[in-house]
């Protein structure tokens, strides 16, 4: 892994001509050796670790100024990396960063791969695999609540349960190993006990893949499409909903020609707003081709909501386009109500989640809200309130480790010698580790860490 190279990289977001500070950062041998070469600190300040020097990157060869800056210094192992770290404040835009990031390249620096600090962070054992991923699921976070769980497992929140479980794994391991070894001095295994640690283990694992559902949501949200006949207020409630003027609204049916998009958030969940192409047949090309793409966005959404005139009523048309998203989970919007009755709309009887809205005066976001957080809650049974959550990787190992007991669960019934026994055990701890990092494959590492961003 290369832990001897010192890595280099822009750790802030550049902006040309923008922000207002950017930071570099070297971890690794080299880095104070090369700080001292490129920063001057006039005065009497002292190199220490945990100190900020104030001073000028100058090119080493000419002493021209580069910037002036601050230069931060954490050395090993109290650093982010437990290697020796500094950092430079620099000015923001992208001329000073990279400049100072040339520079430290020229000194022998080596510019870092995508997540390379925090795998470091991970080999040092500063972060198991869970927090240094929480890192990325932070940075990646959508929302305040995405961002909380994010945190919590930062935290070890997730780490912990997890080292409990394989602990507990690795005591019924060599209880039975013992009994292989040593047959005759001991007593017999009580299988009773073992069974009911088999239980509860199992019924944990399954408390922690619950999460998994709901981490999802938070972490990747939730995508809406608005669908329905040209002119029945698509438009209107997307701006009613994100309270902005995104999409054109006009009294021409056929106005809005192709996807408009907006984000918000609703109870912590995040949400992509599709607002569509009035889906009708029409012998203009431009807007046929919208029309394909509403048809789209409604298959691709998680989520659809169905818009109809309560002036209207239910027609045909409406109908021709229900039985295009049936099979989607669907909200039906019934729009307009400041115009007629709603309950005159003739609707299927399958449809069993309606809104009321006259979105062209805000009215009915509230209960659209309270509708699409009730139909998430119908597919997704998990809690509320996370401490925590699962993402993909980590479920996926999670229900190896669930086989495995469910296997030894069997292989004790079966009566099975105790070699089996030890099978299944390892194969279990085998997967929690996977999951902390404990074990776990070059090819793993660096798949997770490839996904940060560069100077994470
Ligand atoms: N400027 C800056 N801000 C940052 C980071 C960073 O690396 N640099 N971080 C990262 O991306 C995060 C903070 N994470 C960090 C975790 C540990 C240490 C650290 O130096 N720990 C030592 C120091 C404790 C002490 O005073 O002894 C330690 O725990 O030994 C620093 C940052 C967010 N903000
Ligand atoms: N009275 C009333 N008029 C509305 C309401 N919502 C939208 N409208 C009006 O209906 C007309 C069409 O609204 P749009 O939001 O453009 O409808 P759309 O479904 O996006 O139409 P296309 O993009 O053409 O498919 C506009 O004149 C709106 O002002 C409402 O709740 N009540
Ligand atoms: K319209
Ligand atoms: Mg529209």
């Amino acid at each position: 892994m290369h832990l001897e190279d010192t890595i280099a990289a822009i750790a802030t977001a550049i902006v040309p001509q923008q922000g207002s500070i950017g930071v570099v950062r070297l971890s690794g041998p080299q880095s104070l050796t090369i700080a001292k070469t490129l920063f001057e600190a006039p005065g009497s300040q002292t190199w220490e670790s945990h100190r900020i020097l104030y001073g000028h990157v100058r090119h080493p060869d000419t002493q021209v100024a580069i910037d002036e800056a601050l230069l931060l210094l954490m050395l090993a192992p109290r650093s982010y990396t437990k290697e020796d770290v500094v950092e430079f404040q620099c000015h923001g835009g992208i001329m000073p960063v990279q400049q100072v990031l040339q520079l430290c390249l020229q000194q022998g620096a080596r510019l870092a791969h995508p997540g390379e600090f925090s795998l470091r962070a991970f080999l040092n054992g500063r972060l198991d695999l869970t927090q240094a991923e929480s890192i990325s699921e932070l940075v990646g976070a959508q929302s305040p609540q995405a961002a909380a769980i994010a945190l919590a497992g930062l935290q070890g929140k997730l780490a912990q349960p997890i080292r409990d479980l394989r602990n507990t794994c690795l005591d019924i391991l060599a209880e039975v190993e013992a009994r292989i070894d040593f047959e005759d001095d001991l007593p017999p295994l009580d299988e009773n006990l073992i069974r009911q640690q088999l239980q509860d283990l199992y019924q944990q694992l399954e408390a922690i893949l619950d999460t998994a559902q709901r981490g999802e949501l938070l972490r990747t949200g939730l995508k809406v499409a608005i669908v329905g006949q040209p002119n029945v207020g698509k438009s209107s409630l997307l701006n009613a909903w994100s309270r902005t003027d995104r999409a054109i609204v006009t009294d021409l049916p056929g106005t809005t020609r192709d996807v408009v998009e907006s984000h918000l958030v609703v109870e912590g969940i995040p949400i992509q707003v599709l607002d569509t192409a009035g889906i009708r047949e029409t012998a203009d090309q431009v807007e046929q081709m919208g029309v394909e793409r509403s048809r789209k966005a409604a298959q691709q959404a998680d989520l659809v909501l169905l818009t109809v005139d309560a002036h209207q009523g239910w027609t045909e048309a409406d109908q021709l386009i229900y039985d295009q998203v049936k099979d989607r989970p669907l909200i039906l919007v019934i729009n307009k109500i400041d115009l007629a009755r709603a309950d005159l709309v003739n609707y299927p009887p399958g449809i069993t989640n309606i809104v009321l809205t006259a979105a062209a005066v805000n009215l009915g976001i509230d209960a659209l809200e309270t509708a699409i957080v009730e139909q998430v809650n119908q597919n997704n049974l998990s809690p509320q309130n996370l401490d925590f959550a699962i993402n993909q990787r980590q479920a996926a190992v999670l229900t190896e480790a669930q086989l495995a007991l469910k296997q030894l669960r069997q292989t004790l019934t079966e009566q099975l010698p105790l070699d089996f026994w030890t099978i299944d055990l390892r194969l279990a701890i085998n997967a929690l580790g996977r999951v902390t990092g404990e074990t776990v494959t070059e090819s793993v590492l660096d798949r997770i860490f490839s996904r940060f961003c560069i100077g994470k």
